[in-house]
């Protein structure tokens, strides 16, 4: 992801919620719409049914009342079972609206061919804000729904009215005055609870120290007992003034705007009356008003509620849009890595990671030809990770390039590179699922592989572990398993090494400083079986490896070692070569030996190895 989207339209956030749902069920989200516009016909139907049968029982037509009176039991027990069937509809559609944003957002968290999002900011909050609300996401969909009902009702409740007395028709308008003046009460209320609260806490502040017997000593010798007791009364007082004059003003508005909606309301059954006894409507009409025009406030309080609620969740559907622009615009259709070339290259490669005061990478040449293992060296913060998270592109550099037989990295698909990397870095993951499953990661093909999964443990001299494991491979690991076995630190990298290991012939093996949680012994021997790893990558003249290590003696096999120091590569060369040169290894490979006697037997390169 290269940095934020623009802003979305309007109402763009909540249209990509509202096609979401459409496509994670179409005809749920179809029934849905259609079922809740038949709910929003009944208040209306009712009131027809109740019209017709008030007009029969004025004319005596027993047998048509009679009809129409059990048209309304009828009525009034299907809207039941729709009220049911709906509501079970619009549960399981927010379910896979749920569901469908979440797997969007992973989706789009993983999308990008870099890391780099993960890292900044702005982007990783609109990330954890959306992965925090997607609740609201899967929301809007039964906020739309809800609107669509109570603008239904009230459309049909209008056109029933107007046709009573075209001056009906002005209803809505009335009935959204008590809705209007909830919210400004409400609003006052807020503002004059928000002008309380410095006095209020102030006064909470006093009452405790006038209470609290840890104050009494002090309070009396000072003779403040008074002065406390006065204060508190007057900020209190102040407070609670406050408070009422908002709670004044609130109740007074909705009173004002309830009291019209009221005269409103008997004005319009007084228009039904008055056309009843004119002959112009019947006394049905008059039933059918007095039904209709109350629901009206209540319609248009739905409505408003349910635009609030949208609104709300507007900005996370919004954020939602964002994202997923980002993700999309990191999307390449790149070319599939050439087989052969001149191996992995950097080019004057330059890279800071965000908001860093200096460049971790600062003008990097190197190249590794295939068939050869490269070994990269250097004290701490030098780069040699971040070297190799560009060799794998989890970073794009923002100078130079990185190529890959020529081709630059970020000119290819980068699903078909990463099928050819296989990497083991220092942060590695500790993947909860079975400790096959936890290897076979390493290669998604193969992953319920148990014998490659088995090979690869060898590879990473862990197969003592599996002996250890409970079920062997089929054992949980983990705290989120209650079954699980937590292992340690260094059994956990065992299987991070051992996923590196599942892919039989990566072209790229990236091994990061993976011995740093292994005891000495189990260090010696993994590199021993990196020797061994080596050689089956680069067997066939195009597979590279890297392995980084702080560990010189270990690495003394590799075609190429790099020597990093602040951000460039110092020096390259063979062991040999760079201790001949006697210059930055050659002094750090003698401070190790005497430290670790590196020259001993059992850290030399393995007996016939090569
Ligand atoms: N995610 C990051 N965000 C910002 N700066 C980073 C990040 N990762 C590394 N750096 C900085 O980049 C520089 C190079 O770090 P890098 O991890 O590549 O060094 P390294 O040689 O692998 O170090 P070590 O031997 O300690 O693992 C350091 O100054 C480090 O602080």
């Amino acid at each position: 992801m290269k940095g934020k989207a623009p802003a979305s339209g309007k109402l763009r956030g909540i249209a990509a919620m509202a096609r979401l749902a459409l496509a994670s069920d179409t005809p749920r989200a179809v029934g849905a719409v259609v079922m809740t516009l038949a709910i929003s016909a009944h208040p209306v139907v009712v009131a027809l049914f109740i019209r017709q049968l008030t007009d029969a029982v004025v004319a005596g037509h027993a047998d048509t009342a009679m009809g129409w009176g059990l048209g309304l039991a009828a009525a009034v027990a299907s809207w039941l079972a729709l009220l049911w069937y709906t509501f079970g509809l619009r549960t399981v559609l927010e379910e896979k609206v749920r569901h469908a944003a979440e797997a969007g957002i992973a989706a789009m968290s993983m999308a990008p061919w870099s890391v780099a999002h993960h890292e900044d900011p702005e982007i990783a909050e609109e990330l954890a804000l959306i992965e925090r609300d997607v609740n609201r996401l899967a929301q809007v969909v039964i906020f739309l729904l809800t609107l669509l009902g109570a603008l239904g009702q009230l459309l049909f409740a209008v056109v029933v009215l107007a046709d009573v007395h075209p001056v009906l028709l002005l209803l809505p308008a009335v009935g959204a005055l008590p809705v209007w003046a909830a919210r400004r009460g409400d609003r006052w209320r807020q503002r004059s609870l928000e002008l309380a609260a410095a006095d209020e806490n102030r006064a909470r502040e006093l009452y405790a120290v006038a209470c609290g017997a840890e104050h009494a000593q002090e309070l009396s010798v000072l003779g403040a007992q008074a002065a406390v007791r006065d204060r508190h009364r007057q900020l209190a007082g102040a407070a609670q003034r406050e408070r009422e004059t908002g709670a004044h003003r609130s109740f007074r508005v909705q009173a004002d705007a309830t009291g019209l909606f009221g005269a409103a309301y008997a004005a319009a059954v007084a228009v039904a009356v008055l056309a009843a006894v004119a002959g112009k409507a019947g006394v049905g009409d008059v039933l059918l008003t007095i039904a209709l025009a109350a629901q009206v406030t209540g319609q248009v309080t739905m409505a408003t509620d349910a635009v609030t609620q949208l609104v709300r969740a507007k900005a996370t559907a919004d954020r939602y849009l964002r994202i997923a622009a980002l993700a999309d615009g990191d999307r390449t259709d790149g070319a599939e890595p050439p087989e052969t070339g001149d191996g992995l290259a950097l080019h004057d490669v330059t890279f800071r990671y965000k908001d860093a005061a200096r460049p971790a990478l600062d003008g990097v040449n190197l190249r590794v030809e295939g068939g050869q293992t490269l070994a990269v060296v250097g004290e701490n913060g030098a780069g040699k990770t971040t070297l190799a998270k560009l060799m794998c592109r989890l970073y794009d550099p923002d100078g130079g390039a990185v190529t890959w037989n020529g081709a630059p990295l970020s000119t290819l698909d980068p699903e078909a590179w990463r099928s050819q990397v296989s990497a083991a870095y220092q942060d590695f993951v500790r993947f909860e699922v079975t400790a096959g499953h936890t290897v076979g990661l390493g290669d998604l093909p193969r992953i319920d592989d148990t014998g490659a999964a088995r090979t690869a443990l060898r590879k990473a001299d862990g197969e003592r572990l599996e002996d250890a494991l409970p079920d062997g491979l089929a054992t949980p690991l983990g705290r989120s398993h209650p079954e699980g076995t937590e292992l340690s630190t260094g059994q956990w990298q065992k299987l991070a090494v051992a996923r590196s290991m599942m892919r039989e012939t990566p072209r790229l093996l990236v091994l990061d400083e993976p011995t740093a949680s292994l005891d000495a012994e189990t260090e010696y021997r993994l590199f021993q079986h990196y020797a061994r790893a080596s050689r089956e990558v680069t067997r066939d003249g195009r597979g590279i490896v890297v392995i980084i290590t702080h560990r010189l003696g270990s690495v003394r096999f590799a075609d190429r070692i790099a020597v990093m120091e602040r951000g460039t590569v110092a020096e390259t060369g063979t062991h040999d070569e760079l201790m001949a040169a006697g210059g930055r290894y050659a002094r750090l490979y003698r401070t190790q030996a005497e430290a670790y006697r590196l020259d001993e037997p059992q850290h030399a390169e393995p007996e016939g190895e090569r």
